[in-house]
């Protein structure tokens, strides 16, 4: 299993180009499942949850085709996805794919809507909380399907199709909020889909499919509407710029010092994030480059912050802001309101030297003058990066394990960031 050494005490300088956003992309290529003309996406991230669910629609019969750089794109220029679901062969997704990564749970919708019936496996993903997927499936039952649980499988018919309904989520759900939108798509009639995700990758998975001949409005707002149509054509998409990625190398450069352009950044995504990091002192400046990161001199002050949806702090910046209040010149506190096991970083970070103390959801954090480097263990995606940020900051060498979990989630994550002048390799084995 590959490790990441960080040797830390260098302030980041330079530039970081942002990739497409890994949150999006995996929602618009299992959109591709619901036509049988080609979907043409761009700004693809090269990640390891792309690369899986290639496998993953591969093996329901669809080609993908990977168009990698042209001639005089950058080294960081997004990979080129062209989906063709002409034929479906099968709608079972299997145990074995599934249940490596969440946001493949979600080909449900698509498969129904489109062959009548779908046998996917219950998810896995980080494990971060419970994560059930009762939201989707009651959904899916409100559109008209017949649903099952079988030996770890959700079994789902609509025989007759889906027909259009009104859907009130309980709770925000992202991923039940995209399998709504996907499977009223193609349902029969109008759906209205209330307390609905306003995530930025909500409004970009129903702009592609409105450019695939859907009819979505309100996507971005708690009430979406959405008029099925009997079929989807082909199209051409951009996936939307990472908003965590962006809002990661923010706090990295807030916490070691320096001066970072996060080129292609979309500033407008983040606002929340933006807001507590300039509480925390960092300087920041929006252009048509994307985002200027800063913090010379004074050091970092602390913050009190919730998670919540959008537009709200988001819970994927949680770890990462953690780590950056382990130096504040103060106490800070966090709570986490979306997942309930989401601290798992709290414990790797104190080998660094932070003061951490956990009480049910909520974490106080006692800033320290100084983090020391040490050996530490990635336990999830978010939770992984977060000890990154923490061994750019800690003095001598840190030695990060498990960074399989990384690799699911940040593109060239060490080249650009050695880039800007970090001590970091990454050791293969
Ligand atoms: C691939 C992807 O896009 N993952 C994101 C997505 O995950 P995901 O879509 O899985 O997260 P949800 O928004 O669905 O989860 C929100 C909350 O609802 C609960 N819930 C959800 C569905 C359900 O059927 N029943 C239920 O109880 C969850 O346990 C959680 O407490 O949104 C999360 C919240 O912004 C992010 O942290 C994840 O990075
Ligand atoms: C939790 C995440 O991913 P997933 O939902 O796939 O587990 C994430 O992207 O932070």
């Amino acid at each position: 299993m590959d490790r990441i050494r960080i040797v830390g005490g260098n302030p980041l300088n330079g530039s970081i180009p942002i990739s497409g956003a890994k949150n999006a992309a995996l929602p618009l290529m299992i959109a591709g499942l619901l036509t049988d003309e080609k979907l043409v996406l761009e700004n693809v991230p090269r990640l390891a949850d792309v690369a899986l669910l290639q496998r993953i629609l591969g093996n329901h019969g669809i080609d993908i085709t990977v168009n990698g750089k042209r001639r005089g794109d950058d080294a960081y220029a997004g990979q080129t996805l062209e989906i063709d679901a002409r034929v479906i062969v099968d709608t079972t997704a299997p145990y074995d794919l599934v249940s490596r990564m969440r946001a493949s749970f979600w080909v449900i919708g698509p498969l129904l809507a489109r062959m009548g019936q779908a046998k996917v496996s219950l998810p896995g993903g980080c494990a971060i909380g419970t994560r059930p997927v009762d939201f989707h499936l009651d959904a899916l039952r409100a559109l008209g399907a017949e649903i099952e649980i079988d030996a770890g499988y959700v079994l789902a018919r609509a025989p007759k199709g889906l027909k259009g309904a009104r859907i009130v989520f309980p709770k925000v759900s992202v991923g039940a909020t995209h399998t709504a939108i996907m499977a009223a798509s193609l349902a029969d009639g109008e759906t209205i889909l209330e307390n609905a995700a306003c995530e930025p990758e909500v409004v970009d998975l129903a702009d592609c499919i409105n450019a695939m001949g859907g009819r979505i409005e309100g996507q971005g707002s708690p009430t979406v509407r959405i008029l099925g149509v009997p079929r989807l054509k082909g199209a051409r998409h951009a996936v939307l710029p990472d908003r965590i990625e962006t809002g990661t190398y923010a706090m990295a450069v807030a916490m070691t010092g320096g001066d970072v352009l996060l080129s292609g950044a979309r500033a407008d995504l983040l606002d929340s994030a933006l807001d507590t990091l300039r509480q925390a002192g960092a300087e920041l400046t929006v252009s048509n480059e994307g985002l200027r990161v800063k913090r010379n001199g004074a050091g970092i002050s602390p913050v009190e912050v919730s998670t919540a949806p959008f537009p709200g702090f988001p819970t994927d910046l949680q770890a990462q802001l953690m780590a950056l209040t382990t130096r504040a010149a103060g106490t800070s506190k966090i709570t986490e309101t979306i997942f309930e096991n989401r601290f798992m970083h709290v414990q790797e970070l104190a080998r660094f030297g932070a003061r951490i103390h956990l009480d049910g959801d909520t974490a106080t954090i006692e800033g320290v003058e100084r983090l020391t480097g040490a050996p530490v263990m990635a336990t999830d995606l978010r939770a992984s990066v977060s000890l990154v940020i923490g061994a750019l900051a800690a003095e001598g060498e840190s030695m990060i394990h498990r960074v399989y979990h990384l690799d699911r989630g940040f593109e060239r994550l060490e080249e650009k960031l050695s880039a800007c002048g970090a001590q970091i390799e990454r050791i293969a084995g």
